[in-house]
């Protein structure tokens, strides 16, 4: 299994998407024989490079089949929620949509194949919808977030919504989803107090 392998002075990679505010961070991996070690979240080093958000949550979620989708979610003020996400196990392709009234990519998304062995990492930041669908079976998730879970702040945005098209690569007859998920608004109906500040 190749890793991608940096020098030890490099230890993080961040490249921008089509969402401004969306970015993919790809930490250090150190090879050796037995395998690698990486850092995978450092405050320090992210606020150097411009990136300084106290997360103050860990989740970590499971998802045993191929073809799972969880969201599009998020978190209303006075909750809502930085993440950084990426996959422990497994591969899914990470998507976020761009909810924020006025914004010039408002309604757009972004989409980024996270996994165990790429070790890319997406930050999806406050006023963005945040889902995933897995790729393989038994795909582990684990993302660090900037607010306390708050049931009542917490909404859904329909995955399929075609206002927005997200490529998902499956339809929802086919996938694997919450009642919630199933159930969620489109973006035109949403409960959605995000506005973007230029
Ligand atoms: C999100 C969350 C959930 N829960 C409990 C509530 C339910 O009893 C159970 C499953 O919750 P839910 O179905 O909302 O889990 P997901 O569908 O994976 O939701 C997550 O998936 C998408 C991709 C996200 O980005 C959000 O972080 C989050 O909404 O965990 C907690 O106790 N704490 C939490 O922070």
């Amino acid at each position: 299994m190749g890793y991608l392998l940096f020098s030890q002075e490099f230890f993080v990679h961040i490249e921008a998407t089509a969402l401004p505010d969306v970015l993919i961070l790809t930490p250090a991996r150190f090879g050796d024989s037995r395998g690698f070690f990486s850092e995978s979240w450092n405050k320090s080093r992210l606020a150097e490079q411009g990136i300084d958000i106290e997360f103050v949550q860990d989740n970590h979620s499971l998802s045993a089949a191929k073809g799972t989708v969880r969201g599009l979610h998020f978190q209303t003020p006075p909750h809502a929620q930085d993440k950084l996400v990426r996959c422990g196990r497994g591969a899914l392709l990470d998507v976020a949509v761009d909810i924020r009234h006025g914004s010039p990519t408002y309604g757009k998304w972004v989409s980024v194949e996270l996994s165990a062995d790429n070790g890319r990492q997406l930050l999806v930041p406050k006023g963005f919808a945040h889902g995933f669908v897995t790729l393989t079976d038994d795909t582990e998730i684990i993302y660090k977030c900037s607010d306390y879970y708050a049931p009542d702040c917490d909404r859904a945005l329909m995955f399929d919504d075609p206002a927005v098209g997200v490529e998902w690569g499956i339809h929802r007859e086919k996938a694997i989803m919450s009642d919630k998920d199933l159930a969620a608004p489109a973006l035109a109906d949403l409960d959605n107090p995000f506005v973007w500040v230029a």
